[in-house]
């Protein structure tokens, strides 16, 4: 992958000025004593050009992140070359050729870290810089061996030829990521990073995209940093020989939203790339992670070396200075703890009856567009594949009619769309509602979108129904207040920012869900009367001519006009997604059912003909419908 995906901000004459001056002032600078939260702190502690592009170009980074901070404060050590040997190590001043400096390091200095912060911190970058630092210093590392090695003296057309050949053989760093549009955007970071080193380069294995045009590249190009997606690189590694060469000295790991690649969906294709990659203490491994539950923890020690670091970068957390970082096992509470953007104010909707959320959710969306203009930008969660392509027609449909701004972008993002639509709404969506007479802007997503994926400016976010875990509530909610007002200074001290905020539409039987899996979150309880109240406020005070009547006539006649396979496809996937979760909600599979059932009922006035438990497994329902076989496609 040699150009950026995202085009980068254009800068005029003024802005070319002031760059020249930053890097002036970069080469200038003394940080002898330096602040240690600035990025300048890393002068000589990490490549030049890498820190040029933090603080001048493209990035322009003034001040680290807590999570960024406690990370690079283990540099140099953290991305030392693996040599237990010693062979290119200060014991061996010679043959290094003039200005190798070898560097000091402390051999004893673990090299695995486990990292927690809160969404929308920073990780990406706290990770990058090492891996980039680490691929910089192997290349270096094997250059020397080879001089070593050829016991000829100092030779730099030899180094160059060795930097040459290992660049083009060996992997460096492999990240991992559970989606691909956050393996897309971690991808087009590290190209960013990268921006003053011409010739580093990043390969992406996602799926969607076409596996031979992957292998042209990986056969003809460098492969500095690799990001991938589990799926497809298992295959690539299974099947293809010059992959499978390539990571045998992998000399790091890196997994992105480790809790969720730890968890059962991954673990497979996790354990298979694992048994191609070099063993620790060869391999290092970083995991970073928003949450971490219990049995995460447990399926995480397997992966680190036993003198690992943990690092707690989220608010309370005991501040360590680097070398008093506690192993995990030390520094963990006892209890789950999951951690939330507590600054963003959080609320749930109790909607009595089945056919109420949807108004409700045109409702929430009119109110964050009377409240932001046309910089509203609203996330919709949905439960289902089927729920979200659904609730994106129902928007696309009806949006312009019954939205106070009129005219609003609606994007939607899931797993059955072709990666080529995926990659459309995420590049839209993220530039959108950016400017003050941009359009508003919604993204009806699954959690395809909840991790990880850094769109800037998010007004709200939205759930439609329950997630899957706490740990996507948080990893949903903190699609809020990310990018540069997250890390303005001060930020991580100001209070909850009232505009910006999280809701969640509930029916009955989903409540449960509150008062046992979401304890812990700050949620208020917003009644559907306060939320009309609010409404007819904002309406009058902007002169909008937003109308809850105009809504309901608009909703009730589109209904009952869809397609019952459709809605009836979406109930089966409804169901297939709450029942296994009847626990978590504390309510019976049946009442589950006949929520599911009433939903169809009262929207879309579609009977669901006869729902059966099936008698061989537990939890498997499925629809019957006289006419025709319930099909799993997406219909919309
Ligand atoms: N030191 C910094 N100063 C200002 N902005 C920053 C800094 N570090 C990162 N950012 C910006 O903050 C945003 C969020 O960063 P990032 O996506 O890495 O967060 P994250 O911790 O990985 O979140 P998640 O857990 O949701 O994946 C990005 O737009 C990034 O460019």
């Amino acid at each position: 992958m040699s150009e950026t995906l995202t085009e980068a901000p254009a800068t005029g004459m003024e802005a070319a000025n002031e760059e020249d001056a930053a890097a002036e002032a970069l080469d200038s600078e003394d940080v002898s004593t330096p602040d240690p939260k600035a990025f300048k702190s890393l002068k000589g502690r990490i490549n030049y050009d890498t820190l040029k592009a933090l603080t001048v170009r493209p990035l322009r980074l003034v001040d680290m992140t807590p999570v960024q901070e406690r990370v690079t404060a283990l540099l140099p050590d953290l991305v030392r070359p693996w040599d237990p040997e010693g062979i290119v190590s200060p014991k061996v001043p010679n043959p290094l050729p003039p200005g190798w400096e070898p560097p000091i390091i402390d051999p004893n200095a673990p090299r695995d870290i486990l990292v927690r912060a809160q969404t929308g911190t920073g990780k990406t970058i706290a990770f990058l810089i090492p891996a980039i630092q680490s691929r910089l210093n192997y290349i270096e590392h094997n250059a020397m061996l080879a001089v070593i090695n050829a016991g000829q003296g100092p030779s730099p057309h030899l180094a160059g030829r060795a930097r040459h050949a290992f660049r083009r053989a060996c992997a460096g760093p492999l990240i991992l990521s559970p989606t691909r549009e956050l393996a897309l955007q971690i991808a087009n970071d590290a190209l960013k990073l990268t921006t003053h080193q011409k010739e580093f380069e990043v390969r992406l294995f996602v799926g969607g995209a076409t596996k031979r045009q992957q292998m042209r590249e990986w056969m003809r190009f460098r492969r500095d940093l690799v990001v991938a997606t589990p799926g497809r690189l298992r295959d690539l590694l299974e099947n293809e020989p010059e992959v499978r060469n390539g990571f045998k000295d992998c000399p790091m790991l890196i997994l992105d939203e480790a809790d969720m690649l730890l968890d059962m969906g991954f673990r497979d294709d996790l354990d298979a790339i694992m048994s191609y990659l070099p063993p620790s203490p060869a391999r290092q491994t970083f995991l970073f992670s928003a949450t971490l539950s219990r049995q995460i923890r447990q399926s995480a020690a397997s992966f680190l070396s036993p003198n690992h670091l943990f690092i707690d970068a989220t608010p309370g957390a005991p501040s360590l200075s680097p070398d008093k970082q506690t192993p995990m096992a030390l520094a963990l509470p006892p209890d789950d703890e999951l951690t939330t953007h507590s600054r963003v104010p959080q609320f749930h909707t109790l909607c009595p009856t089945a056919s109420d959320p949807l108004p409700t959710l045109f409702k929430l969306i009119a109110h964050d567009q009377l409240t932001h203009g046309n910089r509203s930008k609203v996330i919709v969660f949905c439960p289902t594949t089927h729920m979200t392509a659904l609730y994106a027609t129902l928007m696309r449909r009806l949006g312009s009619e019954v939205l106070p701004n009129g005219q609003t972008n609606i994007w939607s993002i899931h797993s059955k769309l072709e990666q080529r639509e995926r990659d459309a709404a995420n590049h839209g969506f993220r530039k959108a509602a950016s400017k003050k007479d941009d359009t508003p802007a919604v993204l009806v997503s699954s959690d395809v979108s909840a991790r990880g994926v850094d769109y800037p400016g998010v007004t709200r976010v939205i759930q439609v129904g329950v997630p899957s875990s706490e740990a996507s509530y948080v990893h949903r909610v903190g699609r809020v207040l990310r990018g540069s007002d997250a890390m303005a200074p001060g930020a991580a001290n100001e209070g909850a920012r009232p505009n910006m905020r999280a809701d969640m539409l509930l029916l009955p039987w989903e409540a449960g869900y509150l008062t046992w899996q979401l304890t812990n979150m700050p949620l208020k309880p917003l009644p559907i009367s306060v939320i009309n109240t609010q409404l007819e406020t904002l309406s009058v005070k902007s002169g909008s001519a937003f109308s809850t009547e105009t809504l309901r006539d608009a909703i009730s006649d589109l209904l009952p006009s869809l397609d019952p396979h459709a809605i009836r496809s979406t109930a089966a996937s409804l169901l297939g997604y709450y029942l296994p979760l009847n626990s978590s909600l504390r309510a019976q599979p049946a009442s589950i059912l006949s929520g599911i059932y009433a939903w169809a009922l009262e929207n879309f006035n579609i009977p669901i003909s006869m729902m059966q438990q099936s008698p061989k497994r537990n939890h498997q329902f499925e629809l019957y419908d006289e006419n025709e076989a319930h099909h799993d496609r997406v219909p919309w």
